[in-house]
């Protein structure tokens, strides 16, 4: 997909599974939104193939409406109506919709129900998207952003929804740039990154299917010049060093003592004073930097 010059999405190709919640992960910019508005119809593919339910998204736009729900990144809703009234509405809009009801009660709506859409706080208009995509009971949803500008108390309760829907057997695809969400929420993750897909599969694969774990160097002032190239000749070919910032560096690689031993003495003989040296199982964010050189920074 392009938009003039500027290639959004580069012969990207993926799957999801029924009954799944499938994250794109990316940073901005990286294509995720097209991709979702490409899959629901709301843009034609300028090359290759999309099938959704086993559906062409816009020759059989009429059959694949019904069984699909849309989360989009700017809302949905008239700026006027109150936001009760506005899932109501679309609630009416379904042969078998949810309980508006007990949708307010779990997405925590109850107190600005009356509320005109425009005047509701950016996680509450984001709430409603995502109660105004699920009202119809789809079989598939598609959602952007699910918790951007959310308060940490309502990413929890939007996770909780969507893994009640996902137990329900609802399909979830979504997007995030946000690594917790998809390591909490994910059974499948596709990193994505200039329109590419760099990266597939389950977060425990992404991150720890390798066997490998990372260590976080921290130090005090700036890295001396040569620093990664450095510490990597000390450690070895079964390390791999990549600078973070001019004073932080991330190794991946077996996190055994040895390798802590190593890096202590290299820091002596170089006179870095770390200030933090933390070992942990690899994170999504790390496994992008390895994939990318670059921090998944929002
Ligand atoms: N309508 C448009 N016209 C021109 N360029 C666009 C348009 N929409 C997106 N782009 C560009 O295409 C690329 C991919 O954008 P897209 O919105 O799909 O990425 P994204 O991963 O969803 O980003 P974000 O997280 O910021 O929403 C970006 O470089 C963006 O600037």
């Amino acid at each position: 997909m392009r938009y003039g010059d500027k290639v959004a999405v580069d012969g990207l190709s993926l799957s999801v599974e029924r009954d799944s919640i499938t994250a794109v992960l990316g940073p901005n910019g990286a294509g995720k939104t097209t991709t979702l508005e490409t899959c629901e119809g709301y843009r034609a593919p300028q090359q290759g193939t999309v099938r959704v339910l086993g559906l062409d998204p816009r020759a059989d736009r009429r059959a694949l409406l019904p069984r699909i729900g849309v989360m989009l990144q700017d809302g949905g809703a008239w700026s006027g109506v109150r936001a009760v009234e506005m899932l109501r509405h679309v609630a009416s809009l379904h042969a078998h919709p949810l309980d508006v009801g007990m949708l307010v009660e779990r997405l925590g709506l109850g107190e600005c129900g009356r509320t005109p859409y425009r005047r509701l706080s950016g996680g509450q208009q984001q709430r409603l998207s995502l109660a105004m995509a699920v009202v119809g009971r789809p079989e598939l949803v598609f959602v952007d952003e699910p918790t951007a500008g959310m308060d940490p108390q309502a990413r929890r309760t939007t996770w909780a929804l969507l893994e009640e829907l996902r137990a329900d057997g609802v399909t979830i695809v979504l997007t995030t740039h946000y690594m917790d969400e998809a390591e909490q929420l994910a059974d499948q993750v596709h990193v994505i990154d200039h329109g590419r897909l760099i990266a597939s599969g389950s977060p425990f694969q992404l991150t720890r299917g390798t066997g490998n774990s990372t260590i976080r160097l921290v130090v005090t002032e700036p890295f001396p010049p040569g620093a990664p190239d450095s510490l990597q000749a000390a450690l070895g070919p079964d390390t791999e060093v990549r600078p973070v910032n001019e004073q932080s560096l991330m190794i991946s690689g077996p996190a055994d003592a040895s390798t802590l031993a190593t890096v202590s003495a290299w820091c002596q003989q170089h006179g870095v004073l770390p200030e933090s040296l933390t070992l942990g199982q690899r994170t999504l964010e790390d496994v992008f930097l390895q994939l990318t050189g670059r921090e998944l920074a929002t």
